[in-house]
């Protein structure tokens, strides 16, 4: 990456503060309740609040006794490390294209800024059925795409598919939470995932930058799946923006824990109850940092809608329902074909019924850029 090109730099009101905000960051949950088998009822019961109130007042939250392996994403880590430590040519062997959108990629935009990070993407199930790039509704034309394993190191691909697997019990776990606290049976939101899940995993690795002042490794953003599950290395970049104050909050690296965060779809499942919060990562100049999200995204063919049981006369519906496919199909167009546009988000694609101030906000903001 070098030296800062113009297209890395962030408008003046977008620049990260280098000195942290850490005061009253986003809550902890500690999981061992569910961990264990032998646990008192009253104990899952306050857990369910817990997730209740950090969906809600926060779109983030922090886990630990989540059950995944330390081996195991330790194992994950270090692949991780060696892939990006090689010569790019070699990485671009992997490389992501109109062909395949999984892989290798370095030009990733958000908000129309280029990102200072560069990312190995993967499908959580292989191979995964995605609508092909001109959609339409009733998609005869879905691909199964394949992922693009490198042949170095040879064990990323293990290492990756044993990390995903012991990620996806966690997510499991927390989507029964979730569920009960929206006052729904445990398994409600499961049957989203228990086929064809378009569900995403990333590689970020952010390399050390000379202007941390002016480019960020990921821009502001909110994520559009449904929940996402975070692991960040010990540097710290991460900042998140607070509900109540709008300030960033830095979310300060604690070993072995899990960040989770709500997406789009979830705040259209909840209509509206559990909104995600927007989020960045910061670069600094002296240490590369990497983290490794996993979107988890229901099949491609659903149709993401209020669910029934949370609207009524007293809450009507905040959000028309759309097609994720369909959304997969305009936002990755959009990113392959014409990088120089804005990437398509959520706000962009479905209009709430009921504007709300941020997303009247961040529409200026499009039509600006
Ligand atoms: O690197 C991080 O901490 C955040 C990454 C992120 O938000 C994303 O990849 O969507
Ligand atoms: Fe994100």
């Amino acid at each position: 990456m070098g030296e800062v090109d113009p297209a890395f730099i962030q408008e003046l009101e977008h620049r990260p503060k280098l000195a942290a905000l850490e005061a009253q960051g986003i809550p902890q949950i500690d999981l061992s309740p569910i961990i264990n088998s032998s646990t008192a009822a009253s104990a899952i019961e306050d857990l369910v609040n817990q997730v209740h109130d950090a969906c809600k007042n926060w779109g983030f939250f922090q886990v630990n006794n989540h059950g995944v392996p330390v081996e195991v994403r330790e194992k994950m880590e270090s692949a991780a490390k060696r892939f990006f430590d090689q010569p790019v040519e070699e990485k671009k062997k992997v490389r992501r294209d109109e062909e395949n959108p999984f892989g290798y990629y370095d030009t990733e935009r958000t908000k129309n800024v280029r990102d200072w990070k560069e990312v190995f993407d993967f499908k959580v199930e292989a191979p995964t059925l995605m609508p092909a790039s001109s959609y339409e509704s009733n998609d005869e034309h879905a691909i199964k795409y394949p992922n693009q394993w490198p042949h170095h190191p040879e064990e990323l691909r293990e290492a990756s598919e044993e990390y995903v697997k012991e990620v996806l019990k966690l997510f499991y776990k927390l989507l029964e939470l979730i569920s009960l606290s929206l006052n729904l049976p445990s398994n409600r939101l499961e049957a989203f995932f228990s086929k064809d899940q378009t569900s995403l995993a990333r590689i970020n690795h952010y390399p050390p930058c000379p202007a941390p002042d002016l480019a960020l490794g990921v821009g502001r953003h909110k994520d559009v799946g449904a929940l996402t599950i975070l692991a960040q290395d010990d540097v710290g970049g991460l900042e998140v923006k607070r509900k109540s104050d709008g300030e960033w909050i830095f979310v300060k690296p604690t070993p072995n824990s899990f960040i989770v965060n709500v997406g789009d779809i979830m705040t259209v499942w909840s209509n509206g109850k559990y909104e995600g919060a927007e989020h960045r990562a910061k670069v600094n100049s002296t240490r590369e940092r990497f983290s490794i999200p996993i979107f988890f995204n229901p099949a491609s063919y659903t149709v993401v809608e209020p669910l029934a049981e949370l609207i009524d006369e007293r809450n009507p519906a905040k959000y028309e329902n759309y097609n994720w496919g369909e959304f997969l199909a305009t936002s990755e167009r959009n990113n392959f074909k014409k990088p120089d546009v804005e990437n398509i988000e959520f706000n962009d694609f479905k209009k709430p019924h009921k504007l709300k101030l941020d997303d009247v906000i961040s529409r200026v903001e499009n039509v600006v850029i």
